[in-house]
C-alpha cells in the first residue's frame, strides 16, 4: 500500500503537530512546552499558587527567570542587594519575592548581579535558550519576539504561567496561519521597525487577532536575527498571538555557540531537524497579506495605538475627514490626548526625551544603527539642548558588547544617558517615566496612554529615527542624515567575535525546603486528584454597563503602575484608571459610566467595539474586572491572551456580532438588567426581546459550570506528558536543558575581550 499522501503544512502547524501531548474531542489540544522564562511582575501568585497546592516546578532545565521591568537602570556599581537598591517598594517585593521563589523553586536565574541579566526576550536568544522548532511561553505579550528564530512562541497570563511551571503543558486551541509577505527593496532609512509599524497600520492592532503571523518574502528573508526579532516582537501589537520567520542560514549563524545552543554532534543533528522548518510549497494560509519594500518609508505613530502611524514626512491627521462617528471619536480623543493639532507636520513635532531601549529596539544592531546617526551628525554635535535622550542596552551582555565596540563612547560623548539593562523606559513602572505632558520619540511597542508614565507623550520610531530626533529636538526624517555612504564615512566597526563565554553556566540550584521535611521539587505531583476548585460561572444577573470603544488595550483596563502586586485582589480602584479619573485631580468624575449609578454595580460589560482587551498579557486586567464585580464581558471580538485570562478566573467573555453588541448596549444604558445563561448558552433581557444565543467552547463551558481548575485536570495526564518527554529527549535531545537529570554543559575556555580602537 502507498504512504499516505500528508498534505502540505505550515511551519506553525509542523511545530504544533510536533508537540501536541493529547488532544481532547473538542479541538483542545495539550501541548508540551520547551522554554518558559519568567519574569517578577507576572510570576508572584503563580508561584503562590503552587505553594498552595504543594506542585513543584516540573523542568527547571526548562525555565529560566530574570528580573527586568521593576528594575532602576542607573549604575550598579554601589549594588549589594536588591533590598537597598530598589528604592520603590512594591517593585521591590516583587524582585524580592522572585528572588525566593527562585530559590524555593531551583531555577536558574539571571540576577541583578549576573552580566547576562536583561529583557526577557532579549536573553533568551542571547543565551541561546531561545532554538528553531521550539515552543516557548513567558507571562509576557512580547513573547512573540522569539518566533524570530522559526519557534512558536506566545504570551500567557499568570493562571497559564503555573499551569506550565507544574506541568510543563498547556491546554491551547490551535489559532489560524496568516502571512505576510513583503517582497522587493526597502527606501533608504527604511529598518524593520518601519516595516512592522507599516504592517500593524494596514493591518490594524486586531488584523492579526486568532492566527499566527508567518512574515515572509525577500524582505525578511534579507533581515538579520535582531531585526526579525524586532519585528516578530510586534507581532502583538498587530493582534497576533505569535509571530515567526522560517528558520535558514542566518539563524543558525546567530546560533552557532551560544551558551544554550546545542554543540557538536548535537547541533549537526538539530541542524538537520531545523532546516526541515519551513511551510511547504502550497500550504494553506488562511489569512494572506502581500506588501511592498517600495510602499514603506520610515514610519511614526502620531496617536495612542500603534496602528496610527504616518510617514515621516507626512502630517497629523485630521478627524474630520474620517466618516464612522465611534473612530472619529477615538481620534479626536487620541489627539487630544497627544496634544496636536491636525495638519502639523510630523517633522514639525519637538520632543522631551528620546528613548532607545525595550525589548524590540535594544540590541547589539540598534544600538549601532543610532549610533551611527549620531556620528552622521557630526564630531562635535550633541543631543538637541532641552532634550533627555537615554539608551538602555536590553542585557548586561550586549552592553559590555557595544563598549567593546566604543558605542558607549560615542552616545556619551553626544550627551546621551548609557544605561544599565532593563525595560526602562518602555513601561514607566521602574525609576524611569515621562512626565505629565512630556513628549517622547520611542524605540519601544506601545503608544497607548500613559503608557511610559501617566500623562506621557509617545511616538514610536525605530532606533536610527529616535537617534535623529534626539540630535534635531524634532521627530526628524533620519534620511537627512544618511547622505553618502555612512559606513565608510563613520568608522564604525562591528565585532561579531564578542565572547559570550565567560560566565559558566551552572545547572539550577536545588530547590530550598519549603518546611522541614518537604522539598518543592522532591514532593511527588499528586495524582490523580479530585480537580481542585475555582469560582463557577452558571448564570449571571446583574446590571450591565455599556462601553462605546473599540481596541480597548488591557493598558487601559489597567496601567502599568498597578501591576506591581502579590495579589489578584484590590484592583477594583485602578480598574479603567484613564477613563475613570479626573486627569488633574485624579478624583473619580462623574463621565465615565462605571463611576454612576446603577452602573456602579454592573456585573456585566457590553462593549460594541472589538478587540476588547488586546496588548499586554497582564491577568491584572481580568483580576480587576473581577475585584470591581464584573464577571462577563460581551463583545465583538477579543485580544486572544486576554480571553483565555478571563476564563481561568471563572469569567465568561461572551462573542457576539457588533449588531447583537450594539442592541444589548441599548439595554445596559437603560439600566436594565440582563442575564448570561452558561447553562443554556444564552442572553436574556427583561423587556420581552427574544434572548440571543451565544456559542463557546464546550471543554471551557464544562469548566467554568464546574469550577474545575485546569492544573489538575492536566495533571491526570501526568502519564501522557511523561511518555512524550521520553520521546522528546530520543529525537530532540537537545532540548533537555542544562542540569537535566544532573547532566551539566561543559563551559568553554574563557577569551579575553578587549576594547575595540578606531
Ligand atoms: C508585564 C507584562 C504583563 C506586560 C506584557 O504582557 O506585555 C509588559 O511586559 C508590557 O509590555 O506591557
Ligand atoms: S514591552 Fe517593554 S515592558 Fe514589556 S517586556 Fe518589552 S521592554 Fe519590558
Amino acid at each position: 500500500m502507498p504512504a499516505p499522501v500528508q498534505k502540505p503544512r505550515t511551519l506553525y502547524d509542523k511545530i504544533w503537530d510536533d508537540h501536541v501531548v493529547d488532544v481532547q474531542d473538542d479541538d483542545l489540544a495539550l501541548i508540551y512546552i520547551d522554554r518558559h522564562m519568567v519574569h517578577e511582575v507576572t510570576s508572584p501568585q503563580a508561584f503562590e499558587g503552587l505553594r498552595v497546592s504543594g506542585r513543584s516546578v516540573r523542568r527547571p532545565d526548562c525555565t529560566l527567570v530574570t528580573v527586568d521591568h521593576n528594575v532602576p537602570t542607573f549604575s550598579r556599581k554601589e549594588f549589594t542587594d536588591i533590598g537597598s537598591f530598589v528604592t520603590e517598594p512594591n517593585s521591590r517585593a516583587q524582585c524580592q519575592a522572585l528572588e525566593e521563589n527562585v530559590k524555593q523553586f531551583g531555577l536558574p536565574y539571571f540576577g541583578m548581579k549576573d552580566r547576562r541579566q536583561g529583557i526577557v526576550h532579549v536573553i533568551g536568544p542571547e543565551q541561546g535558550f531561545t532554538l528553531p522548532g521550539i515552543t516557548c511561553v513567558c507571562g509576557d505579550s512580547h513573547t512573540s519576539t522569539h518566533g524570530a528564530f522559526g519557534s512558536l512562541a506566545f504570551g500567557i497570563g499568570t493562571s497559564e504561567l503555573e499551569h506550565v511551571l507544574a506541568t510543563q503543558t498547556l491546554l491551547q486551541k490551535k489559532s489560524k496561519n496568516m502571512r505576510i509577505n513583503v517582497e522587493g527593496t526597502l527606501n533608504e532609512g527604511v529598518t524593520s521597525k518601519d516595516v512592522i509599524l507599516h504592517i500593524i497600520g494596514v493591518i490594524g492592532t486586531a488584523g492579526g487577532t486568532g492566527c499566527i503571523v508567518e512574515y515572509a518574502g525577500s524582505v525578511i528573508r534579507g533581515f538579520s536575527m535582531e531585526a526579525r526579532m524586532s519585528m516578530c516582537n510586534m507581532s502583538i501589537e498587530g493582534g497576533a498571538r505569535a509571530g515567526m520567520v522560517a528558520p535558514d542560514e542566518i539563524t543558525f549563524n546567530y546560533l552557532r555557540n551560544r551558551p544554550l545552543a546545542p554543540k557538536g554532534e548535537l547541533w549537526d543533528r538539530a541542524e538537520a531537524y531545523w532546516r526541515t522548518l519551513k511551510s511547504d510549497e502550497g500550504a494553506k494560509f488562511d489569512v494572506e497579506v502581500n506588501l511592498r519594500g517600495e510602499d514603506i518609508f520610515p514610519t511614526v505613530t502620531w496617536g495612542t495605538s500603534p496602528q496610527d502611524v504616518v510617514a515621516i514626512t507626512g502630517n497629523v491627521p485630521n478627524p474630520a475627514a474620517v466618516a464612522d462617528a465611534a473612530k472619529r471619536a477615538n481620534m479626536e480623543r487620541a489627539l487630544s490626548y497627544m496634544g496636536l493639532v491636525p495638519g502639523t507636520p510630523m517633522q514639525d513635532i519637538k520632543v522631551d526625551k528620546v528613548f532607545i531601549g525595550s525589548c524590540t529596539n535594544s540590541r547589539i544592531e540598534d544600538l549601532r544603527s543610532a549610533a551611527r546617526i549620531v556620528l552622521a551628525a557630526g564630531p562635535d554635535a550633541k543631543v538637541a539642548p532641552g532634550v533627555d535622550a537615554l539608551i538602555v542596552p536590553g542585557s548586561g551582555l550586549i552592553k559590555r558588547h557595544a563598549e567593546a565596540e566604543g558605542l558607549d563612547l560615542i552616545f556619551k560623548r553626544a550627551g546621551f544617558d548609557w544605561r544599565e539593562a532593563g525595560c526602562s523606559m518602555c513601561i514607566g513602572i521602574n525609576p524611569d517615566k515621562l512626565a505629565p505632558g512630556e513628549r517622547c520619540a520611542s524605540t519601544s511597542n506601545r503608544n497607548f496612554e500613559g503608557r511610559q508614565g501617566a500623562g506621557g507623550r509617545t511616538h514610536l520610531v525605530s532606533p536610527a529615527m529616535a537617534a535623529a530626533a534626539a540630535m534635531t529636538g524634532k521627530l526628524t526624517d533620519v534620511r537627512k542624515f544618511l547622505g553618502g555612504d555612512v559606513t565608510t564615512k563613520n568608522p564604525l566597526k562591528p565585532t561579531s567575535e564578542y565572547d559570550f563565554f565567560t560566565d559558566p553556566v551552572e545547572p539550577a540550584p536545588e530547590p530550598e525546603p519549603l518546611t522541614k521535611t518537604e522539598s518543592a521539587s522532591s514532593k511527588p505531583l499528586p495524582p490523580t486528584e479530585t480537580p481542585s476548585s475555582v469560582a463557577k460561572f452558571v448564570v449571571l444577573k446583574g446590571i450591565a454597563a455599556p462601553l462605546h470603544l473599540e481596541n480597548v488595550d488591557t493598558d487601559m483596563i489597567i496601567p502599568g503602575r498597578f501591576l506591581k502586586t502579590l495579589k489578584r485582589t484590590g484592583l477594583a480602584d485602578n480598574l479603567f484608571y484613564a477613563l475613570r479619573r479626573d486627569r488633574e485631580t485624579t478624583e473619580f468624575n462623574d463621565e465615565m459610566v462605571l463611576n454612576r449609578e446603577p452602573w456602579k454595580h454592573a456585573k456585566i460589560l457590553v462593549c460594541t467595539g472589538r478587540n476588547f482587551g488586546c496588548g499586554s498579557s497582564r491577568e491584572h486586567a481580568p483580576w480587576s474586572l473581577k475585584d470591581f464585580g464584573i464577571l462577563s464581558i460581551i463583545a465583538p471580538s477579543y485580544g486572544d491572551i486576554f480571553k483565555s485570562n478571563t476564563m481561568q478566573n471563572g469569567m465568561l467573555p461572551v462573542t457576539l456580532s457588533e449588531a447583537e453588541c450594539r442592541d444589548l448596549a441599548e439595554d445596559a444604558e437603560a439600566g436594565l438588567e440582563i442575564e448570561v445563561d452558561l447553562e443554556k448558552r444564552e442572553i436574556r433581557r427583561p423587556n420581552g426581546k427574544p434572548p440571543i444565543p451565544f456559542t463557546v467552547d464546550e471543554f471551557r463551558r464544562h469548566c467554568l459550570l464546574n469550577g474545575l481548575d485546569d492544573i489538575a485536570l492536566t495533571l491526570q495526564k501526568v502519564g501522557a506528558i511523561g511518555q512524550f518527554e521520553q520521546r522528546r529527549s530520543e529525537t530532540w535531545p537537545w532540548l533537555d536543558g542544562f542540569g537535566y537529570k544532573g547532566q551539566k554543559i561543559p563551559v568553554a575556555p574563557v577569551k579575553k575581550t578587549t576594547k575595540m580602537e578606531w
